[in-house]
């Protein structure tokens, strides 16, 4: 579990970018904090692996504040995927993945083993073990990004809008196998997306930020859209357009689901 208690963070040059956060992630489970840019996300984030140290305030790791942790040692124990994958791009992609293995001590035959392993689990052909990250499409640039902070099997995953540079076809394919790694490895997951489609879709808990990290509303996607908190949520889950609003429609015998505009979303089963 990820608590973060009464957070505040100013940065140096004076910007608040955290008034007063407060929440509970409950572990084996996805967290997606969303919200416009500059709300406060990626700060947020940072703070779980100490990127950042709030100004007032703690951070609890299953009740541990993380404060009194080293940063070294608990950064290697917390998987992080930045957004532009952020791989070494003079190193192969396998020592890409081995990376913290290695700085960890492991021996390089044993790091190798794992590394080819857990390529296996996000879907990565091992024939791309020895290219170099530009070599590779930015589909699987972002797989390597996972693999290579799931290969010291951390209890937390962060991740930081890992999706957002790649084509929207690819970022499905990536958003449903991230679903399907998460029912097999359950993990504790933080999230961060701008893209409030995407929250819903991975989120088990979703948090709405306003700007200075203020919670707009949190709670499942489901909750949020039958109860949105105010005309802020409204708006920002979309609830005031046509898309979220759904109604069936008869037709050849087929109940069909449309939105406000008439554009068909799916079909009812019988
Ligand atoms: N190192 C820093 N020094 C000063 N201000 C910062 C620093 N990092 C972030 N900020 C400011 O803090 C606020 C929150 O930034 P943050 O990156 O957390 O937002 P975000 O919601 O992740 O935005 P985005 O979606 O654009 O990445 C912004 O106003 C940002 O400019």
């Amino acid at each position: 579990m990820i608590e973060y208690r009464a957070i505040g963070k100013t940065f140096d040059d004076g910007t608040q970018a955290v008034g007063d956060f407060s929440l509970v992630m409950p572990s084996r489970s996805t967290t997606v904090l969303v919200g416009s840019s500059g709300c406060g996300k990626t700060t947020l984030l940072r703070m779980v692996n100490r990127m950042v140290d709030p100004t007032t305030g703690q951070v609890l790791i299953d009740d541990v504040d993380i404060a009194t942790r080293n940063k070294v040692q608990l950064r290697r124990r917390i998987g992080y995927v930045m957004q532009e994958s952020g791989l070494l791009p003079h190193r192969k992609v396998i020592d890409n993945v081995a990376t913290v293995l290695r700085l960890n001590g492991v021996d390089r035959k044993q790091a190798r083993e794992r590394s080819y392993a857990v390529m296996e689990t996000v879907g990565l052909d091992a024939s791309l073990a020895t290219k170099y990250p530009a070599q590779l499409s930015g589909g699987q640039q972002q797989r390597v990004g996972v693999a290579r902070a799931l290969v010291t099997d951390p209890n937390i995953l962060l991740m930081d809008e890992p999706f957002g540079a790649v084509d929207p076809i690819v970022r499905e394919e990536l958003q449903s196998e991230l679903l399907r790694l998460q029912r097999e490895l359950d993990k504790t997951i933080v999230f961060v997306t701008h893209d409030i489609d995407e929250a819903f879709l991975l989120g088990d808990q979703v948090v709405i930020l306003k700007k200075g990290g203020e919670v707009a509303q949190a709670g499942a996607p489901a909750d949020i859209l039958a109860s949105p908190a105010d005309d802020f949520v409204r708006s920002f889950v979309g609830l005031d357009k046509g898309h979220r609003r759904l109604h069936v429609q008869e037709r050849d015998g087929a109940r069909i689901v449309v939105d406000a505009l008439g554009k068909p979303a799916g079909v009812l089963e019988p």
